[in-house]
């Protein structure tokens, strides 16, 4: 069955009990034959049913999917709709909210399932035709049934029975979601359920694609609201469900071969139903997560179906054949995820105020109050009282009179067909008519159904009034003709004048003779009114009669019969008239009489001449009937030639090209064609491979120049900082070069000075001779030569001594001269080799930098790099932490391009690279952890997708938490604010 929900509610016995129980949706597969196009196309089948629950793919036999119910390509719609449907709508009478809904790709069957055709008629037909038949079954509930019928196109929602209601909104209230505006018909019979589908599918949007001619291009959704309550004295309150019956838009794929109007329309459907799917799994996975419903106008209005109560029944179809076999399994897919969607069944109630049955109710009760006075007062007690001054004032003017009978009748007769109307509406089963009277009653409202399908069950509307049994008859009939022609209800209440001519009382019965002459004449008046309405009507019926000749020909005949009736009974009421006349003659005065006679002669006058009228409007009428009739037969016997013409073309079509006997020169050119065609066609294939090919190669090429240029730039910035370092030194080196030389300078200047002084003293000494002791003390700078004037003293010996230590410590300190012109030299070549390599480094930089440009003009685009921006000579990563005091000086424009070959380029760039290589090695190197995570941060444990270069120069910390942290993790110096940056 279908699923273990719907038995599941089937079998309850009363669903005001249960408790709202927890189950799946009902998911059933449908296929359908190969179509004429897919078998001419020589498609294969690819999926097909295996067993009563299984669907099998032909090509991979492990792929299979199970469902509640599998339908085979020649299950009737009839079948679908037992196992699919009949549950969820029979739920819907107890109460619960159901839902049916066709879902598949386009051309796969969904109209055809839920709307099907004559023959096979679909799941709204026969729900329609279940849901009158249940109303017939349950003796002891009155039902109300009303009807809406909308349609999504492009996400606007239609009233298709409202062609005025465009673009209407979506609301919410504690009941769920609804549409605002829309209309809602209030339905009395399968057909005329049927008839609203009928006109509303007039304005749905229908369009072809090149898999069916009748695509729809819009989802439609066919509501049923049904309200009903227990007739018997217990009341039980009003139950108030919905039944929606949908049927989907085809998703489109890229086969679809649609352009402008269609194509748009393709990608509208297309969204509603991924939204669809997402919803659906969404709510497959039963968590708690947000549901985006509102993400179409679909999901908004199915909301409350698939996420609150009541049961809902998914039918996908499908199509075996093999070119859509990736649609057939996405469907699958979908319906497969349905399946774990859980949904409640529980049954609604609503309070009495909200329920337009009771509504309908007591206006009923109210009015047939208000009737019984209004029949009291005209023909009881007021009215004798009214007559007796009416016949006072009848001398004064007898238009008065007849006016405020005029308007009383009118009142009476609005309160009945008021009354008709509401009673009309509820539909109770005819089971509880009075015993007997039923089969005589269906017989005959079958009878005066015209166009009804003999199928469908028919139904009596409450009956109001406590009229005869004829009355109830007369209604009845009448109804039947009313649903397919409203007006045609006038007719029926036309009867009412027929009740008066009963219920007239004779004179003697306390009316005055011209009292009934009056009535008598009002009369008249009506059945000539009604009469006129007949042939209005019957005009109309003629009309109709162009598309439906069999069934208004009926309705005219009946129609013709109670004009006849009609005007029978005006001969006869005309001939009271005159016998009224005949018989007051002798009471009335001969004045008297003869203004009554030229009244009525004048009014027989009018009714005489209408009459003509309207029996020369009959036979022009009837000649007019008789054309339409004859240009029917006319068009038939076309169509059916035109049909065997078309036949008989398609026939021959077939036979054609064995028989054609072209030349054979014209079919070896053909041939030829053909060949030269097809060598073309596989040239153009190898070409197109040959292409793709290529394609690749240059994408790979692409990506590695990419690559190359990334590379190029990590080395530019590496350079960079090389060079930045290299000027460091170099600065440092000069700096300590020029204070070696001042210190060399002033070495040399003090040992010149005490070498003079030295000079100096001692030929004072050989001068002075002995002749006396040098007593004061040289201040000399040097402190060497003047520690003691004593010695000085003219002792040989010791000048011997003093000497040799002089010469000694100018030795040493010629030696250390020699050691420092030695040092400075060094230094000197230090600053030299600096300088070159520096020299070296700028014009690797150079060259790197017209490579780069190069790598970005040849092509990938991969490189970010920007050579107009030249921002401090280098562009930097955009990763770069802190770089404000990263300054490289130069500028691209300053940079040397040396004239080397083109050739030059690549072992360069190879050479750079191997620096590059070398670098980072060396980096990974120094920070020494040789755990080979070296590259991770080594804060965060995470692969940084820029490392950060720390004045030690290590790489180890990412961007994020190079921010965060003050010291290197490694060497733990200080980072302080100078980062420099390396893009990783
Ligand atoms: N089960 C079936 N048996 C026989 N014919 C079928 C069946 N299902 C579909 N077809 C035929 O296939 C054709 C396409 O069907 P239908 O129009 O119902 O498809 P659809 O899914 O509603 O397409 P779209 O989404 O484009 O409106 C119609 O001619 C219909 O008669």
């Amino acid at each position: 069955m279908a699923s273990s929900s719907s038995s599941a509610s089937a079998s309850s016995p009363d669903p005001l009990d249960s408790p709202p129980s927890s189950h799946s949706i009902s998911v059933t597969i449908r296929f359908r034959p190969l179509s004429e196009r897919e078998f001419q196309r020589g498609d294969e089948i690819a999926w097909s049913p295996d067993g009563d629950d299984l669907v099998l793919n032909h090509y991979n036999p492990s792929t299979a999917y199970a469902f509640d119910k599998v339908f085979g390509p020649h299950t009737t719609s009839q079948q679908v709709y037992q196992v699919a449907a009949k549950t969820v709508v029979k739920a819907a009478m107890e109460g619960v909210n159901g839902t049916v809904f066709a879902y598949g790709v386009t051309s796969s069957g969904k109209t055809h399932t839920m709307h099907g055709d004559h023959n096979c008629p679909g799941i709204i037909p026969l729900a329609i035709k279940d849901v009158f038949s249940i109303i017939q079954d349950t003796p002891g509930r009155e039902f109300l049934l009303r009807v809406s019928y909308l349609e999504i196109y492009n996400e606007v929602i239609n009233d298709l029975l409202d062609p005025a209601g465009q673009n209407l909104r979506v609301r919410e209230d504690a009941q769920g979601t609804y549409v605002e505006g829309i209309k809602e018909e209030v339905v009395l019979s399968p057909g005329h359920a049927l008839s609203f589908i009928a006109a509303g599918e007039e304005h749905r949007h229908v369009g072809s694609n090149n898999f069916n001619l009748l695509s729809s291009r819009s989802h439609t959704i066919f509501t049923l609201m049904i309200e009903s309550s227990a007739t018997d004295d217990e009341y039980d309150g009003v139950i108030f469900s919905q039944l929606n019956l949908i049927d989907l838009a085809g998703s489109e794929s890229s086969k679809t071969e649609t352009t402008g109007l269609r194509r748009k329309e393709g990608s509208y459907i297309n969204k509603s139903l991924l939204t669809l799917g997402t919803v659906i799994g969404k709510l497959s996975e039963g968590k708690a997560s947000h549901v985006p419903y509102r993400d179409s106008k679909l999901t908004r209005l199915l909301q409350s179906s698939l996420s609150g109560c009541g049961h809902v029944s998914l039918i996908c179809t499908v199509t075996p054949a093999s070119s859509n076999m990736e649609e057939t399994h996405n469907t699958l897919k979908f319906a497969s995820r349905a399946k774990h969607v859980e949904i409640f069944a529980s049954q609604n109630k609503i309070i009495d105020e909200k329920s337009l049955i009771k509504k309908y109710q007591r206006e009923i009760s109210n009015l047939k109050q208000e009737l019984d006075q209004l029949r009291r007062g005209m023909l009881v007690g007021v009215s004798h009282e009214e007559i007796l001054s009416l016949r006072q004032q009848l001398e004064e003017g007898q238009v008065k009179m007849r006016t405020r009978l005029e308007e009383e009748e009118e009142a009476k007769a609005a309160l009945m067909s008021r009354i008709q109307r509401l009673s009309k509406l509820i539909l109770v089963s005819s089971k509880n008519a009075i015993p007997g009277s039923l089969g005589d009653l269906a017989s005959h409202q079958r009878s005066h159904s015209a166009g009804e399908d003999e199928d469908f069950p028919t139904l009596d509307p409450v009956n109001p009034s406590d009229a005869s049994y004829e009355c109830k008859h007369k209604r009845s009939s009448s109804k039947r003709s009313e649903e397919l022609l409203p007006n045609a209800s006038i007719i029926a209440e036309s009867t009412q004048a027929g009740e008066l001519i009963c219920g007239t009382k004779l004179p003697g019965c306390g009316i005055s003779a011209s009292d009934h002459m009056d009535l008598l004449v009002e009369q008249v008046k009506v059945l000539a009114d009604e009469v006129a309405f007949g042939t209005s009507t019957m005009k109309r019926l003629i009309e109709q009669s162009v598309d439906d000749p069999e069934c208004s020909k009926l309705q005219i005949q009946n129609l013709e019969r109670e004009i006849q009736e009609k005007k029978r009974q005006m001969r006869a009421l005309e001939q009271r008239i005159t016998e009224s006349g005949k018989a007051s003659v002798a009471n009335t005065s001969l004045v008297e009489m003869q203004e009554t006679i030229t009244r009525l002669m004048a009014r027989c006058n009018e009714k005489g001449f209408e009459l003509e009228i309207k029996s020369a409007d009959n036979r022009i009428l009837q000649e007019q009937l008789q054309n339409k009739c004859s240009e029917n037969r006319e068009l038939l016997e076309k169509v059916n030639e035109l049909q065997q013409q078309l036949a008989s073309v398609f026939s021959a079509k077939t036979v054609v090209p064995r028989e054609l006997d072209l030349p054979v020169d014209y079919i070896e050119e053909l041939e030829k064609k053909v060949k030269i065609q097809e060598i073309e066609n596989k040239n153009l294939k190898q070409d197109r491979a040959y292409l793709s090919e290529e394609n690749s190669a240059l994408c790979v090429q692409n990506q590695k120049l990419a690559q190359e240029a990334s590379y190029a730039k990590e080395l530019a910035s590496a350079a960079a900082v090389e060079l930045k370092n290299l000027a460091a030194e170099v600065t440092n080196l000069s700096l300590q070069n020029s204070k070696l030389e001042k210190e060399l300078q002033s070495t040399q200047g003090m040992a010149y000075s005490k070498a003079n002084g030295f000079n100096r003293k001692f030929n004072d000494g050989v001068r002075g001779g002995r002749q006396g002791r040098l007593s004061g003390r040289v201040n000399d700078i040097t402190g060497i030569a003047c520690d003691n004037f004593d010695a000085w003293n003219l002792d040989p010996d010791y000048l011997k001594v003093e000497l040799k230590t002089r010469k000694q410590r100018e030795a040493a300190l010629e030696a250390a001269l020699a050691e420092k012109d030695f040092l400075e030299d060094e230094y000197r070549r230090k600053v030299e080799a600096a300088k070159k390599r520096e020299e070296a480094l700028e014009n690797d930089l150079a060259n790197m930098w017209v490579l780069v440009a190069k790598l970005k003009k040849d092509g990938s685009g991969a490189t970010e790099l920007n050579l107009e921006e030249k921002c401090n000579g280098v562009k930097l990563n955009s990763n770069v932490v802190d770089c404000k005091d990263f300054v490289v000086e130069r500028q691209i424009s300053d940079v040397r391009v040396p004239a080397e070959e083109p050739t030059r380029e690549e072992p360069l760039f190879a050479r750079l690279k191997a620096r590059l290589q070398e670098m980072k090695e060396k980096e990974l190197k120094s920070m020494g952890d040789g755990d080979g995570n070296s590259h991770v941060c080594k804060v965060c444990f995470e692969s940084p997708t820029a490392a950060v270069l720390l004045p030690c120069r290590h790489f180890c910390l990412c961007k994020s938490c190079s921010l965060a942290c003050s010291e290197c993790p490694i060497c733990r110096t200080k980072i302080g604010d100078r980062l420099f940056a390396f893009a990783s």
